[in-house]
């Protein structure tokens, strides 16, 4: 299929094969007869991984004698899903392996279900770090990905009952075959403890910390393949463990519970990921984690960069660059200026001078409640210098720079101090975060004007040139033409084998909107993906779906601004309609979700049981025949949205205008064919100017007019009293005529009404319905929404993460690639 394999000629099917069976002989020590599939997953593995350290080998030679600036990517969150499609198809030998598995009579889709996904983020910006490294190694930019090993990624979710539970995720219980261990990189990293300040004879202040702890950060590698192989780079992940120097003594003194317990405290850093995409825990282990891989990547730069520059730091900033995913590894400032100042003995300016060379910072979210601030009595306990170095770096960006520009002004040096005074003083990372960072952007363009105007205002004033947008994008490689064959297929058509590269290639796929052979290529496409989205719904959910029927899909975490909640209502409208008037025939539709809610967000838990139990009385209501089906798959996640994804006709990007800073979903939606049924928020206002707006549903309030409503004071009652069809499956919602257990279902009442519906859900309600009205119309005319679906396809050029990294190389990051030959 498209996933041609243009180099197989370097391994041809039995050349894999043979290999594939030697490496279960020999590398994983089984016998065809005996292998198991997760054995036989490991044979193919280790096959590939022969081409890829080949290359990553080459690569790093190439970066390392060449000098290279690289970027250095810090986030606490990496949801790479499963890499072994992705890298075949990127190593274009999917189909060589494919054929030689056949032959040996094994299905490869089967082998790669053996793989767990890696699913070390949350949601949005854990996986635009994932599609942000495929980018950098298939552009052949020098980069390292940085972040944590947590032995548990994001919580597996099972639905009990319509309930969400939360199963840990151990995904390398049996190893993953994919990473390997660096111990000769291994780092020590200090916590805890208290500052000494000595004078040295010379008068001049030296400041010793003297830590509690020693943590011990242990590096895996899991290499990241460029497609065609162009360059294959590194994401580093900090494990952490007891060091060497375990307390013996305690030990040894019988303290073997201390001992043990010191032992457990260290290794629960790297545990788990903390499961909240948009509320911080504000937990001491949730800063330890943040400082512990930030302190451990700076560490390995330096190592790194002193291996040709031996302590001279004047190459520093030219040679590396760091990206600051959100705020979650800010703490690498502080730590940055300790390891120049009091580990390399330079002078603060000196220092400071680098740092605000190196770190450019990248904001996800407005939401106050996501935007991280830190008790001072934890800093005072875990990182005391760190707390110094953050007032030292306050003082004189108070006294310095804020009182040149606003002389006196107490007030602005109140908004914009690092520290936020108050009963508990806390310290601001974003403002630390854009203090120090030579760039600052936003995500979409609607998102990086409301950091400008309504999150940093005074700073955007200080330094407009510093704040900058770079829309988001997703991989073509991953979301196209690995999970999505048949669309590829055409693609290589109509486009050429490059587009996965040039994805402005696609467009050549316009003029063909209209035309009956390639809309029906188009749709039969469509259809393909939709039958077999529908086995697999039968498969994991029991439902029988009619892939005929128009396949309506929101996946995505479950939050209130994402308004799940108002799609929910919708589909309660839509059936209170049928129940009213059971002659009335509508467009079937399927209504397909997926969504885990972080564990501690009650009203998010509440509106899954929701739509499972109502979704159950309506799948199981013979009297509208069918034409309306709800299904919530389990466990969502980076595998389940390549399945989803391909077969959808509706992509539902319904959030608040002004609280979706993005969104990648959207994109990933539109470039395989589906409509966007969405508000004028995040990406969606970039997607319909490149599709058009006509070949999309836009509804709703603007961001303006969401914040002249919110100006004027929003009454949801007055939006409940003046629409009946909405009052009535508000009311529908505080009633056991879906379960008997209705507080779940009316604290979502109560939420958009006595809770003052904080999103809007009743003031767009309206123009949702007439949107939906307007979707099942163009639905039924097979022509008119086979061009739409057509056009929205070819026209997301704009949104490959390659034009994003493109714009963050030459507006942040300056840097120049490298053609990686086979030099050694
Ligand atoms: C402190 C807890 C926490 C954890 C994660 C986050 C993330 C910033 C939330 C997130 O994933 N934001 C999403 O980032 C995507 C990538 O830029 C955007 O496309 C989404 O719109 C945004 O919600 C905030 C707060």
């Amino acid at each position: 299929d498209a996933r041609a394999d243009k180099n197989s000629l370097k391994l041809d099917v039995n050349v894999f094969k043979e290999k594939i069976v030697h490496h279960l002989r020999c590398t994983i020590g089984t016998s065809e007869k005996k292998a198991s599939k997760l054995a036989w997953w490991q044979a193919l593995v280790a096959t590939a991984n022969e081409l890829i350290f080949d290359r990553l080998t080459q690569t790093q030679y190439t970066h390392a004698t060449k000098d290279t600036r690289a970027v250095h990517y810090l986030s606490a969150e990496f949801l790479m899903g499963r890499l072994t499609v992705n890298n075949l198809v990127s190593l274009e030998v999917y189909n060589t392996a494919k054929s030689a598995l056949q032959e040996l009579g094994i299905d490869i889709n089967e082998l790669c279900e053996e793989e767990t996904d890696m699913a070390l983020g949350n949601g949005g910006l854990g996986r635009l770090a994932a599609c942000f490294m495929d980018s950098l190694a298939t552009l052949a930019y020098p980069s390292v990905g940085y972040g944590i090993h947590y032995e548990n990624g994001l919580f597996r979710q099972e639905i009990r009952e319509g309930r969400q539970i939360e199963r840990p995720d151990s995904w390398r219980e049996y190893g993953c075959p994919w990473e390997v261990c660096r111990p000769e990189s291994v780092q020590e990293v200090p916590i805890g403890g208290f500052v000494e300040t000595q004078t040295a004879p010379d008068g001049s202040i030296r400041k010793v910390w003297h830590p509690e702890h020693m943590i011990k950060g242990v590096p895996w590698d899991i290499p990241v393949v460029g497609f065609r192989g162009a360059s294959v780079t590194i994401l580093r992940l900090w494990e952490s463990r007891p060091t060497e120097s375990f307390n013996w003594d305690v030990f040894n003194a019988g303290g073997y519970v201390d001992a043990q317990n010191e032992k457990a405290a260290v290794e629960t850093i790297s545990k788990v990921l903390y499961p909240n995409d948009s509320t911080e825990a504000g937990k001491m282990l949730r800063l330890t984690q943040q400082y512990f891989f930030s302190s451990c990547s700076l560490r390995d730069i330096l190592r790194r960069y002193n291996r040709t520059h031996f302590h001279d730091y004047g190459e520093f900033a030219k040679k590396i660059a760091i990206q600051l995913n959100d705020t979650h590894p800010v703490i690498a400032i502080p730590e940055l200026m300790r390891l120049l100042v009091d580990e390399e003995g330079i002078s603060w300016d000196a220092a400071w001078e680098i740092v605000t060379e190196v770190f450019s910072y990248t904001n996800h979210t407005l939401l106050p409640e996501a935007l991280e601030k830190w008790p001072v009595y934890i800093f005072e306990k875990l990182l005391p210098r760190h707390l110094e170095i953050i007032y030292e770096i306050n003082y004189r960006f108070l006294n310095e720079v804020v009182e040149a520009k606003w002389s006196g002004d107490d007030e602005k040096k109140r908004k914009l101090s690092i520290i936020e005074e108050g009963p508990c003083k806390m310290v601001r990372m974003a403002n630390l975060a854009v203090i120090a960072s030579r760039k600052i952007n936003g995500v979409a363009e609607i998102h990086s004007k409301l950091v400008r105007e309504n999150l940093f205002p005074e700073f955007s004033t200080l330094w407009p040139d510093r704040f900058c947008n770079v829309t988001n994008g997703v991989t073509p490689r991953r979301w196209m033409l690995a999970c999505n064959p048949g669309l590829a297929e055409l693609y290589n058509e109509i486009a050429g084998k490059d587009w996965p590269l040039h994805l402005d290639s696609c467009a050549a796929l316009r003029p063909y909107a209209d035309d009956p052979q390639i809309q029906k290529r188009f749709m039969d496409i469509k259809f393909k993906n939709k039958v077999a989205l529908a086995a697999e719904i039968k498969k994991l959910c029991g439902v029988e779906v009619d892939p005929h029927a128009m396949f309506d899909v929101q996946i995505k975490r479950l939050h209130e601004y994402k308004r799940q909640h108002l799609n929910l209502l919708y589909i309660l409208h839509l059936y209170r309609k049928l129940l009213a008037d059971p002659a009335m025939r509508i467009v079937p539709q399927v209504f397909i979700f997926g969504a885990k809610a972080a564990p501690a967000y009650t009203l998010a838990k509440n509106i899954i049981y929701a739509i499972n139990v109502i979704g159950d009385k309506i799948n199981n209501d013979y009297r509208i025949r069918n034409q309306l089906k709800v299904v919530f798959m389990p466990n969502y996640r980076v595998s389940l949205a390549e399945k989803i994804i391909p077969a959808a006709d509706i992509s539902e990007q319904i959030s608040t205008a002004g609280y979706e800073a993005s969104g990648t979903s959207n994109m990933k939606f539109s470039m395989n064919g589906a409509l966007t049924l969405g508000t004028m928020d995040g990406a969606n206002i970039e997607i319909v100017a490149e599709a058009g707006v006509e070949n999309n549903f836009i509804f709703g309030m603007s961001v303006k007019d969401v914040q002249e409503l919110k100006a004027k004071g929003y009454n949801p009652w007055d939006f409940y009293n003046s629409n009946q069809d909405l009052r009535a499956v508000v009311d529908w919602l505080d009633s056991d005529f879906f379960t008997e257990d209705r507080q779940a279902l009316a604290s979502i009442k109560h939420s958009l009404l006595e809770g003052g519906d904080p999103y809007m859900v009743l003031a767009d309600f309206a123009s949702y319905c007439a949107a939906h009205k307007r979707a099942e119309e163009m639905y039924a005319d097979k022509a008119r929404w086979a061009h739409a679906a057509i056009m929205n396809s070819a026209s997301m050029g704009k949104f490959s993460s390659d034009r994003s990294i493109e714009d963050y190389v030459h507006n942040i990051w300056k840097l120049k690639n490298y053609e990686i030959k086979d030099e050694i």
